[in-house]
């Protein structure tokens, strides 16, 4: 596989080796490649423990492969770093600090001065329609408010890639779907390469370019599917449920 311009991340024969506490070796996954263009949105779906985030941790420099290579714009991942947001699960917010300091944290980092911190923290809030609980608390905020917080402070250093672990897995289903719909309105707004990790099927259709499809023991993929849908996709577009359907299919264990 070659570099070429717009692939922002290639990863080429990836695989993870866990030594367990027992001495026991557990393979995670298993010469993964794959290449991410730039402004795309990618998805990965795959049964539980197939290695999704072992991947998303690997490509962002926060675990090291046992074999293969992740590269940034051609140069090697080894650590993280300021051009790979984050966002995972759990809302991971400094509950000491209100929603707008927790987004002008990254910044701080970045040597940025107070003033301008606070500027930007506010439209960032503002892009994720947060701008009138900057003072509150994370335990004052529900999940989807915490999450949308969560997304503001990946997205305040600016980093043109982001990567996602079930950033709605904890949300209800409403939360979950107001939130699918305010992520691409904020992807296109500013045209971040996404690579987003989901136990839905149905969330992978309604947001992704591309959707990777894996399968366990060990990890590894099984396909990949460019979605052929017109945006705004629709759940009652009848190919939603084609593709749905075909990509439910390609997840059942092999008999
Ligand atoms: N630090 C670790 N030590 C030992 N084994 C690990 C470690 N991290 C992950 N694993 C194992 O690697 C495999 C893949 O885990 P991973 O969390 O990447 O899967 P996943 O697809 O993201 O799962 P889920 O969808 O349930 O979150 C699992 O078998 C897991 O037990």
């Amino acid at each position: 596989m070659t570099h070429t311009q717009q692939n922002i991340v290639t990863i080429e024969s990836l695989s993870k080796t866990f030594t367990t506490r027992r001495g026991e070796t557990v393979t995670a996954v298993t010469d993964i490649n794959l290449a991410m263009e730039e402004h795309s949105f990618t998805c990965i779906v795959g049964p539980s423990g197939c290695g999704k985030s072992t991947i998303l941790r690997i490509a962002s420099g926060l675990e090291k492969p046992s074999e293969g290579t992740v590269h940034y714009r051609g140069v090697p991942v080894t650590k993280p770093c300021e051009h790979i947001g984050l966002v995972f699960q759990e809302y991971s917010l400094f509950p000491w600090l209100t929603a707008r300091d927790n987004v002008a944290a990254g910044l701080k980092f970045a040597g940025i001065d107070k003033a301008t911190r606070h500027h930007e923290a506010m439209a960032f809030l503002g892009m994720v329609g947060m701008k009138d609980f900057a003072r509150a608390y994370p335990h004052e905020l529900s999940g989807g408010m915490k999450q949308r917080v969560a997304i503001a402070r990946a997205l305040a250093t600016n980093p043109d890639l982001l990567f996602m672990d079930e950033p709605f897995g904890a949300l209800d289903a409403h939360t979950r779907i107001l939130l699918q719909q305010e992520l691409l309105n904020v992807w296109e707004m500013t045209r971040k390469t996404i690579v987003l990790v989901t136990h839905s099927v149905d969330e992978a259709v309604f947001l992704a370019d591309r959707i990777v499809i894996m399968t366990g023991s060990p990890g590894r993929i099984r396909n990949t599917l460019d979605v052929d849908l017109e945006r705004p996709r629709r759940r009652s577009m009848p190919r939603f449920g084609e593709l749905t359907d075909h990509i439910l299919k390609e997840l059942e264990p092999e008999r």
